[in-house]
């Protein structure tokens, strides 16, 4: 009796199990990535919600969704040769079901026939059931071959081309990739794109210590690099109570050593007058004007787009600093800033394993207005500081035209010299880009640093701009 009835409460206290299947939420969110251009890190994380997946299965989804969008040029390059046809003459939806189903055949430890009939199944009741046929053709053709044995069945010998396939990325991406990097890297830089990176937290200096921050996250260790940084072992951040007080927030390891760097580089005479010129979500903002808040230096943040404005407000609460909506080209006092740093619109391509689907979105022509922006808002940042003060400009992209050429670019106007970013340069092995007599340039790479590829110029103000 008493044991009927602690089940029957048992039963009466479980969360619903979840009724939807996790493969279709996986194709749901494909499909909202590919015909609503939605982006997966903000849809995903809802429809497991709203679904009410947990654990294991939600950790499914989440691999079977990011998984394919970042393969996708490399799945339909194999599905047009499986299917003997360009996949632009089939419907769109399908094409997503097939991708889905050709991404655990190639890259998951899912059994060819349990892909293969999950799929067929899913093509039947979300696509149509008329083309389950072609579905279930396609597939067996994709699984009669693993992921080497079809990029070798594709590989024209062109080794731009081949790696791009075997790597899931864009031809110009990997091409864009080797100018910086020469050959011999390109292959390992492509593939940590392809790894889903832990979430990096920063303990705001003064608000929480790294201990006390990686205590909280049960099993959370201390980052490689950054003084401030925390590795989460999983979960959701925002269930942090230092994450959600804001004595900690979720940031690249990569972007906070750029922003300390400026902090910490020498500087003589004053150093109150510290400003934020690209500020947008915060993440520089937050731990910038925490340290502001150490050495007693107040931070201006510009951001020319309001929402964004409103979240660098929130990420400054409670710190010395004063948020600004407007263009950071016309901002402020000229010579009145003594550390300025300009963390540039830019492709950010540098950070392509956060955003499964972003490198097959992305296209060089997007370079065409970012590069005059990038220059702009460097001059500016230049003409705000004081004479001797410093400027950092950073981007989350290797790429010449956003980094090295835009500064060189800059500095021929005069006025400024190149300075050594000894802070993180000693911190961070193989982070040094280009040096030369006139200094050195800083860049951070995932398969190196495990941090996103965060170029850093760090700039002083020599005479009139
Ligand atoms: C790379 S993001 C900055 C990221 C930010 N520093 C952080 O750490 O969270 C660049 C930001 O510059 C903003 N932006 C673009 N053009 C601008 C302009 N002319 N003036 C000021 N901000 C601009 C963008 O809206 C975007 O929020």
């Amino acid at each position: 009796m008493s044991d009927n009835r602690s089940r029957g409460r048992r039963r009466h206290d479980e969360a619903p199990r979840p009724t939807v299947n996790p493969r279709r939420i996986a194709f749901d969110a494909i499909r909202a990535v590919t015909a609503d251009n939605a982006y997966a890190n903000i849809v995903l994380p809802r429809m497991i919600n709203e679904t009410g997946h947990t654990g294991r299965d939600a950790g499914l989804i989440t691999e079977l969704t990011y998984g394919t969008l970042r393969s996708l040029g490399t799945l339909e390059a194999i599905l047009a040769a499986a299917s003997g046809r360009d996949v632009r003459q089939l419907q769109q939806d399908l094409v997503d079901a097939l991708c889905l189903g050709a991404y655990q055949l190639l890259y998951m430890r899912i059994p060819a026939h349990a892909a293969v009939a999950t799929t067929v199944s899913l093509v039947k009741a979300a696509v149509s059931p008329r083309v389950s046929g072609l579905a279930n053709a396609v597939l067996r053709k994709v699984a009669a071959k693993d992921l080497d044995q079809w990029s070798e069945a594709l590989a024209t010998g062109d080794r731009l081309h081949d790696l791009s396939l075997r790597h899931a990325h864009p031809e110009w991406i990997a091409r864009e990739f080797e100018a910086v990097l020469g050959p011999d890297e390109l292959a390992p830089a492509l593939a940590a794109d392809n790894v889903a990176p832990p979430v990096h937290l920063c303990a705001k200096p003064g608000r929480i210590t790294k201990g006390d921050l990686s205590r909280e996250t049960r099993g959370g260790v201390h980052g490689r690099f950054s003084p401030y940084a925390v590795y989460l072992p999983g979960g959701d951040p925002g269930r942090l109570k230092s994450v959600a007080t804001g004595l900690a927030h979720v940031q690249d390891e990569g972007s906070q050593l750029v922003a300390v760097a400026l902090a910490e580089a020498p500087l003589e005479g004053p150093d109150a007058a510290w400003v934020d010129l690209c500020a947008g979500p915060g993440g520089k903002t937050g731990l910038l004007g925490a340290l502001a808040a150490q050495r007693g230096a107040h931070l201006d943040a510009v951001e020319i787009q309001p929402h964004r404005a409103e979240l660098v407000a929130k990420a400054a609460k409670g710190l010395p600093a004063t948020v600004h909506t407007g263009d950071g080209r016309l901002f402020g006092e000229p010579n009145s800033a003594d550390r300025v740093l300009v963390d540039a619109p830019c492709s950010g391509l540098g950070a392509l394993r956060r955003r499964p689907e972003a490198r097959w979105r992305k296209q060089r022509s997007d370079l065409d207005a970012l590069v005059p922006l990038q220059r702009e808002l460097l001059a500016a940042g230049l003409r705000l500081a004081r004479k001797g003060g410093l400027v950092a400009y950073v981007t989350c992209s290797p790429l010449l035209d956003e980094t090295t050429e835009a500064v060189e670019s800059v500095l021929k106007a005069g006025g400024a010299e190149l300075v050594r970013p000894e802070w993180l340069i000693d911190r961070v092995p193989d982070s040094v880009r280009g040096e030369s007599a006139a200094g050195a340039y800083a860049q951070l790479w995932p398969h190196r640093h495990g941090t996103d590829a965060m170029f850093l110029a760090l700039l002083r103000k020599t005479g009139k701009r």
